[in-house]
């Protein structure tokens, strides 16, 4: 479903980027970057190293279809979510998300190369509130717009994910370092 330019495009870092190996355990049937086929959603991670915000590489296949030959905006809302969730994790804060809101700017074309900017806006407490925009991944078009507030959990209560979390992002430490 997708050419292998396209794989080639997700795969590849912006210069100041570092991938994020996501391990089996967070992929394997995520909603968001669980689809390996390119039907729906194709994503690829990174930290963005300056200021250690996110960014992701997303293709919207045929199966995130809303308007006729465009994303289902419920689709982009699940990848603003996905992201800004991840952004705060980046940090340090393992959350989940409590509130979301989505401003949907420009119909965004199926199989368009976009990319997705997140960043934590403010921490007070145990609520982290985060920002993300979602991007013509060549130009300056952007499709949308969210803001999030995330709650901090016990990281007890993710159990392994926790750890998995910290090991992913000191590796990215002692590779840009
Ligand atoms: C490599 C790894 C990458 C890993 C990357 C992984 C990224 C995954 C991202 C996916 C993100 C998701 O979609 S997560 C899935 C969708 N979300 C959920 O299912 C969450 C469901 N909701 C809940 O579980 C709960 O309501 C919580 C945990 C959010 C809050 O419950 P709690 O822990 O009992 O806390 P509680 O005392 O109620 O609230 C704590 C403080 O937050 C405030 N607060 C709580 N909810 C709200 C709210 N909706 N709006 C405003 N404020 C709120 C309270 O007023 C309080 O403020 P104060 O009194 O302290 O001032």
């Amino acid at each position: 479903m997708l050419s292998d330019d396209d794989v080639k495009w997700l795969e590849t870092p912006q210069p100041g980027w570092s991938a994020l190996r996501l391990p089996h355990m967070i992929l394997e049937d995520s909603f968001v970057s669980g689809d390996s086929s390119g039907r729906r959603l194709s994503l690829r991670f990174f930290r963005h190293d300056p200021d250690r915000s996110l960014r992701a590489k997303v293709i919207f296949g045929p199966g995130t279809q809303g308007p006729p030959g465009h994303a289902h905006g419920g689709s982009m809302a699940a990848v603003l979510d996905d992201a800004m969730g991840g952004a705060a994790w980046m940090q340090g804060h393992p959350v989940v998300a409590a509130e979301l809101t989505a401003r949907f700017k420009t119909m965004l074309p199926l199989g368009a190369r976009c990319v997705v900017e997140a960043w934590v806006s403010a921490v007070d407490g145990r609520k982290v509130r985060v920002a993300g925009r979602l991007r013509q991944g060549d130009g300056d078009t952007v499709f949308a717009e969210g803001e999030a507030l995330f709650i901090t959990l016990d990281p007890k209560k993710f159990g392994v994910l926790t750890s998995e979390a910290s090991r992913i992002f000191s590796e990215l430490d002692e590779g840009t370092s």
